[in-house]
C-alpha cells in the first residue's frame, strides 16, 4: 500500500482515482504547519501540494520514504528542487493543466485594468455615479507585448488578437518561424519596452527572470505602459513598479502574484490604478479538477507502471523512442557493473561512447542509467535515475559522451571506459539482431558473452590446458558453465576467459583458480537481469 499525503487545497473530485485505488491511501490535512510535515513525512510515499506548502530542504531531508512530490499546477518555485533531485525524490507537476484559466485569467485583468472595472465597481456599489473618472482606454489595435511565449504567454497572445491588438512575444525559445505562424512579431526586450501599451509576463520564476521587470526596464517603457503579471511574483520589482506609478510613468498595473505572497509592497494598494486578486490564476472549477487529476495519474503510472509523463527532474522521452531504447537501459546498466566491478575504485574519469543506430536517439536516460549502475557499486540504493547525474557532480566526477558514426561493426554499440589514475576499464556492448545483447569488448579483447547474472572474468597466460583446469575445478564444486569465451592477443601471450555461471562461486573457489599456474587474475561479476520497482521510470510525452 502506498501512501500519499495532501497538505494543500487540491480537489477532491480530481483525487477519486487515487481515493479509489486500492493500492493507495490518502491522507488529505491543509492545516498542517511545516514543523508537522517535517515530523510525519517519513511516513508517506508521495507528498502532493498546490502553492500553499513549502516544500523546504528541510521537509524533504525527512522524507525517508517519499518517491514523489507533485506539484497539482505548474510553477514548483514553492519545491526545493534541487534538494529533492539529491534525494532521489522525483518532482512532477501538471503543466498544461491551468493553461486556459491562467490565459483566461490573464484577460480578464488587461480587460478590468483598461476599463477601471474593479474601481468602478467599488465606486458604483458605494453608491456613486462617476463616469467621468473611470474613462478607460481600449485594446483595439494597441500593442501588447508578451514576455514568455510558452503555453500560457501563447494562448494570452492567440486571444488579444481577437482584440486586435499587435503582438510582440519574447523568449529565448521563440522562433521566427513559430513567431509567423501565431502572427505575431519576435522582438527583444528592449524593443517591447519601446513599442508596447500593454506588457504581461508568462515566465517561470527563476534566477534568470527575476525582476525581469526593474527599474531598468521601466525607464525604457513607453509612457502610459500598463502591466500585467498573472504569472509570478518577483518577476516584477515591486518597489520599482511602484516608483513608476508615483511618477505616472507606469498608467496602471494588474497584478495576481506577489513576491511575498500573501503579503503585499505596502503602497501598491493603495494605487488608485492598480487592481489585484490574491493569486486567483488556476483557481477555476475546471483547471483544478484538471490538475488533480492529472497528478493522481501521475501518481498511480509511477507506482504501478513506472512511467512518469511529467517530471520536473528527470529528461523527458517519448513513448516511441521508450519502446526503441528499453533493451538498452538494461545493457547500459549491466556494462557499468561490469566496468565498476572491473575497476574495483572509484573512477575519476568516464567516457561513454555510443555508436551506430544510437547516435540518432535520445540517450538522455541510458546514461543516467550508465551512471546510477555506476555509483551505486559504491554508494548503495541511495542512487536512482532522478538523482544518479546529481551525485555524480557532487563526488567531483567528470563525464564525457561521444557520439560516433563508426559502429565498430554493430549496428548499434556503447562503450563505457572507467578512468583511475593509469588503470582504464572499457566495457563494449551491442544489441545484436536476433541474437539479443551481448557484452562485445572487455578492454582490449574480442569477446561476445549475453550478460547473465554470474560471470567470471579470468586473465591469465595463454597456455595449453587452461580451460581445462578451470572447468574442472568449478565442476567439482558443483559449478555448472553456461557458455564460456576466450580472447587472447597474440598466441602464448597475455589472455582471458569470461564464463557465465549457473551460480555466484565461494571465495574458496575463486582461490583454487588463482592459485594455477598463469593465472593473472580472477573476478567474480554480477549483473542486475531484470529491473525492480522504481529502477526504469520512463518519462512519456
Ligand atoms: N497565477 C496563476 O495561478 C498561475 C501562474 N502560472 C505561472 O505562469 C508561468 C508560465 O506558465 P506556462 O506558460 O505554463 O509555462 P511554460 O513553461 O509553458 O512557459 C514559460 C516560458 O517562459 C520562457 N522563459 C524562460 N525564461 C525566460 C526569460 N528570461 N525571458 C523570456 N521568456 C522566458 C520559457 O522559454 C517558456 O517558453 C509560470 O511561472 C507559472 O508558474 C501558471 C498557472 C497559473
Ligand atoms: O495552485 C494554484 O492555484 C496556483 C497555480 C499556479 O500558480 C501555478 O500553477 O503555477
Amino acid at each position: 500500500m502506498y501512501k500519499v499525503l495532501v497538505t494543500d487545497n487540491v480537489n477532491d473530485e480530481g483525487l477519486t482515482k487515487l481515493y479509489e485505488h486500492e493500492h493507495f491511501t490518502v491522507d488529505k490535512n491543509t492545516e498542517l504547519p511545516p514543523k508537522e510535515i517535517k515530523e510525519i513525512i517519513h511516513q508517506y510515499d508521495a507528498l502532493i501540494v498546490r502553492n500553499q506548502t513549502k516544500v523546504t530542504k528541510e521537509i524533504i531531508e525527512h522524507a525517508a520514504n517519499l518517491k514523489v512530490i507533485a506539484r497539482a499546477g505548474v510553477g514548483v518555485d514553492n519545491i526545493d528542487v534541487d534538494a529533492a533531485t539529491r534525494k532521489g525524490i522525483i518532482v512532477v507537476n501538471s503543466p498544461g493543466g491551468n493553461t486556459i484559466s491562467a490565459t483566461e485569467h490573464t484577460l480578464a485583468m488587461m480587460l478590468s485594468l483598461s476599463r477601471n472595472i474593479p474601481q468602478a465597481h467599488q465606486s458604483t456599489t458605494n453608491g456613486l455615479w462617476e463616469r467621468d473618472k473611470f474613462k478607460g482606454v481600449e485594446l483595439y489595435q494597441k500593442t501588447l507585448g508578451v514576455i514568455g511565449m510558452g503555453k500560457i504567454g501563447t494562448e494570452v497572445a492567440k486571444r488579444a488578437q481577437a482584440f486586435k491588438m499587435t503582438i510582440l512575444g519574447y523568449d529565448p525559445y521563440l522562433t521566427e518561424e513559430r513567431a509567423s505562424k501565431l502572427g505575431i512579431k519576435k522582438a527583444t526586450l528592449n524593443e517591447i519596452a519601446a513599442a508596447s501599451d500593454f506588457i504581461t509576463v508568462h515566465t517561470p520564476l527563476i534566477k534568470d527572470t527575476k525582476h525581469l521587470i526593474n527599474e531598468a526596464f521601466l525607464a525604457k517603457t513607453k509612457k502610459s505602459v500598463r502591466l500585467v503579471n498573472c504569472a509570478r511574483g518577483g518577476l516584477i520589482d515591486e518597489h520599482a513598479l511602484l516608483a513608476a506609478l508615483h511618477s505616472g510613468h507606469v498608467a496602471g498595473a494588474a497584478l495576481d502574484v506577489f513576491e511575498n505572497e500573501p503579503k503585499i509592497t505596502e503602497g501598491l494598494l493603495k494605487q488608485a490604478n492598480v487592481i489585484v486578486t490574491p493569486h486567483l490564476g488556476a483557481s477555476t472549477q475546471e483547471a483544478q479538477i484538471r490538475v488533480a487529476i492529472d497528478v493522481s495519474e501521475e501518481i498511480i503510472n509511477i507506482f504501478e507502471s513506472q512511467s512518469i509523463r511529467n517530471a520536473i527532474n528527470m529528461p523527458q522521452t517519448s513513448g516511441e523512442v521508450q519502446g526503441r531504447m528499453e533493451p538498452y537501459l538494461m545493457l547500459g546498466e549491466q556494462v557499468a557493473q561490469i566496468g565498476i566491478q572491473l575497476l574495483n575504485d572509484a573512477p575519476e574519469k568516464i567516457d561513454i561512447t555510443y555508436a551506430g543506430e544510437l547516435i540518432e536517439e535520445d540517450t538522455s536516460l541510458l546514461t543516467r542509467t550508465i551512471i546510477k549502475g555506476i555509483l551505486t557499486y559504491h554508494l548503495g540504493e541511495s542512487v536512482n535515475l532522478v538523482n544518479a547525474i546529481h551525485l555524480l557532480k557532487e563526488q567531483g566526477l567528470t563525464y564525457n559522451i561521444q557520439k560516433n558514426a563508426k559502429n565498430k561493426g554493430f549496428s548499434n554499440y556503447l562503450e563505457l571506459t572507467l578512468h583511475k589514475h593509469s588503470k582504464e576499464i572499457k566495457v563494449g556492448a551491442a544489441i545484436i539482431n536476433g541474437f539479443g545483447a551481448r557484452i562485445v569488448k572487455l578492454n582490449e579483447y574480442r569477446i561476445d558473452v549475453r550478460p547473465e547474472q554470474h560471470l567470471l572474468y579470468i586473465k591469465h597466460q595463454d597456455i595449453p590446458g587452461m580451460i581445462g583446469q578451470v572447468g574442472s575445478i568449478l565442476g567439482k564444486n558443483d559449478t555448472n558453465i553456461g557458455t564460456m569465451q576466450v580472447g587472447r592477443k597474440e598466441i602464448g601471450g597475455e589472455a582471458i576467459m569470461v564464463l557465465t555461471l549457473d551460480k555466484k562461486i565461494e571465495q574458496n573457489v575463486a582461490d583454487n583458480i588463482k592459485s594455477l599456474i598463469g593465472m593473472k587474475d580472477i573476478q567474480t561479476l554480477e549483473l542486475t537481469t531484470g529491473y525492480n520497482f522504481q529502477d526504469s521510470p520512463f518519462i512519456e510525452v
